[in-house]
């Protein structure tokens, strides 16, 4: 047991490396893409002590080159789900009695083996099975994960430090205990940080996790798991399964000891899973804790005072930065008339450029720009673009291209709408297609009850103006339409310990994924009051 009132390492935000041509770190990631890329890995589920191998086989494949098979993983079913669960609440007690600090010891070093022996290995999968380029998975996989991982450290240590007040005659403690149960870690496809995030922000607290991760994040969920082993998390405390969602939710929704759900994906499963789980709760010991962070449909809403380039460079990079297959990414964007005809010269020169020079393979260093996630997600994107160049509501001014034979490509496409509530305006489409509708620069109020009331969603948004009264008067009409609101940024890129990350109305819970906020999501506090001397007589003085 603790004997010492520890203070833990300093979080610092883990430095982004550059990959500029020449450095180390370009020269490390490009030799472990070329290593892996030409590898299939024979990839076991983890329940327990035990990798698990049905030889019941799926395939992972990158999207950029959908052919090349890099790893087969065995898949499981709701026996395998059932054994998770069991192995969870098998490891729970000794967990949950761990000292805080060797659970935060663990998690640590988990951090600093990403961030030297590991960071190749997780990018190059990162890039690999996600086709995101090294920029990207830097960001990601690498810097926002050990940042979770050292933030949530520190955050935890604050939340145990919160203690109530003793009175004269007593001694008032809280015990932050997790959760009685287990936890069910769901997570998406696109961060292989959130995917770390979400099964270890809860264990840390004391928790045991059944882990289910996107079937298109296997590859670089096998690294964590990995580095999660190595860092020391004892069998049972993470169990990794590959089973359907659906599978998955059949098991854990009707069990008894389930305790919490931690997702992060789209709004409609999160919807039919808190309905499964209100349906269902006289099942349940205690009343589960849902935490989801899910879709968005992300504005930049430019007033007619906002500079056109650093409005367009937002636009690009908002906009097409991973394929758009960010939460945040900007998919509407509402430009006055007056600077129009300047913004739109700029992005379209960018899109045009992207296309010629910087779309293709991310594992050549030189591109910006890859494939999107999967046969579905290509084939949305298709439909969206094909219904927008028959409508008369819109236009393409760039991109509107796609090719499948080789990787899932689609181009980097701007639609210019008259419909301020055409399709793509209202619905998250979850790939590099933006909408712009441009308004009368005189009409700035219009705009924002625009910006507020077109989608259900309410993630990241942002504002363009020089002009310091708009700015205010925007910030201030907008307070619900965004959990991440920028200035005179882009909407994208949030930072663990900068900026909280997390949306409401249907965008989910905004419980701040990497925050004190998340983490109090997974303790249920015991009060204990001891006094020193008991009174020995009941009566009271006013008795006389
Ligand atoms: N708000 C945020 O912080 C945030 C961050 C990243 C992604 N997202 C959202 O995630 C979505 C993209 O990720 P995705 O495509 O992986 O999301 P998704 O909803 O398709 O999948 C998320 C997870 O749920 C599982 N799942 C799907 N259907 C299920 C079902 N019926 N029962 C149980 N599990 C089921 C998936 O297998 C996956 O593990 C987008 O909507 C995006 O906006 C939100
Ligand atoms: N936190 C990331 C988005 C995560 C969702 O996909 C950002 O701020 O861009």
């Amino acid at each position: 047991m603790a004997k010492g009132f520890f203070s833990v390492p300093k979080a610092v935000n883990e430095p982004i490396k550059s990959y500029a041509p020449g450095t180390p770190e370009r020269e490390a990631l490009q030799a472990t893409i070329n290593e892996m890329s030409t590898q299939k890995i024979d990839i076991p589920m983890y329940i327990g002590s035990e990798e698990v191998r049905t030889n019941n086989l799926g395939t992972c494949v990158s999207p950029h080159d959908h052919q090349n098979v890099v790893g087969e993983y065995h898949k499981g079913d709701k026996d395998h789900v059932t054994q998770a669960i069991n192995a969870a609440l098998g490891a729970r007690e000794a967990w949950a009695e761990m000292s805080w600090e060797h659970r935060a010891s663990i998690f640590l070093k988990a951090a600093d083996l990403l961030a030297g022996p590991y960071r190749a290995k997780i990018n190059a999968a990162t890039v690999i099975g996600q086709s995101k380029t090294a920029h990207q998975a830097e960001i990601d996989s690498a810097c926002e994960l050990i940042d979770f991982l050292r933030f949530n450290v520190k955050f935890m240590t604050e939340i145990y430090q919160d203690q109530p007040e003793s009175a004269p005659g007593m001694w008032n403690r809280s015990e932050y205990r997790p959760l009685e149960g287990f936890i069910f870690a769901l997570t998406p496809f696109n961060f292989t940080a959130i995917a770390g995030n979400l099964p270890t922000a809860p264990a840390m607290m004391g928790n045991t996790i059944v882990w289910k991760p996107s079937h298109d994040q296997i590859y670089s969920a096998n690294v964590l798991m990995e580095v999660f082993k190595e860092a020391g998390v004892p069998d049972g405390v993470i169990n990794l399964v590959y089973v359907s969602g659906p599978d998955a939710g059949d098991v854990i929704f009707n069990h008894p000891d389930f305790a919490g759900l931690h997702f992060t994906g789209s709004t409609g499963v999160f919807q039919d899973l808190w309905a499964t789980i209100g349906n269902n709760i006289e099942k349940y010991k205690t009343y589960p804790r849902i935490v989801g962070e899910t879709g968005g449909k992300d504005f930049i809403l430019a007033h007619k005072s906002a500079t056109p380039k650093g409005l367009a460079t937002a636009i690009t990079r908002g906009a097409f930065e991973f394929q758009g297959q960010k939460c945040s990414a900007a998919s509407r964007v509402y430009v006055p008339n007056n600077i129009w005809d300047e913004v739109k010269g700029y992005i379209i020169d960018d899109a045009n450029d992207i296309i010629k020079n910087h779309m293709g393979t991310p594992h050549d260093f030189k591109n910006f720009f890859t494939a999107v996630i999967n046969e579905r997600s290509f084939d949305k994107c298709a439909g969206y673009i094909e219904r927008a160049k028959e409508s008369d509501m819109c236009e393409i001014i760039a991109g509107g291209g796609y090719d499948k034979s080789k990787g899932f490509f689609v181009e980097p496409t701007i639609i210019v709408t008259k419909d301020p509530n055409y399709e793509s305006m209202v619905e998250e489409i979850f790939g590099p297609i933006v909408t712009i509708y441009v308004y009368d620069a005189e009409y700035f109020d219009e705009a924002i009850y625009l910006v507020d009331n077109t989608s259900t969603y309410a993630l990241t948004g942002a504002i363009f103006s020089q002009d310091r009264y708009a700015i205010e008067y925007a910030t201030r009409k907008l307070v619900n339409a965004a959990g991440n609101f920028y200035i005179n940024d882009k909407p994208t890129g949030a930072v663990v310990g900068q900026q909280p990350f997390g949306g409401s109305r249907a965008s989910g819970t905004n419980d701040k994924a990497g925050s004190a906020i998340n983490l109090m999501r997974w303790t249920t506090p015991r009060t204990l009051k001891e006094t020193f001397v008991p009174p020995t007589d009941y009566k009271y003085p006013f008795m006389g």
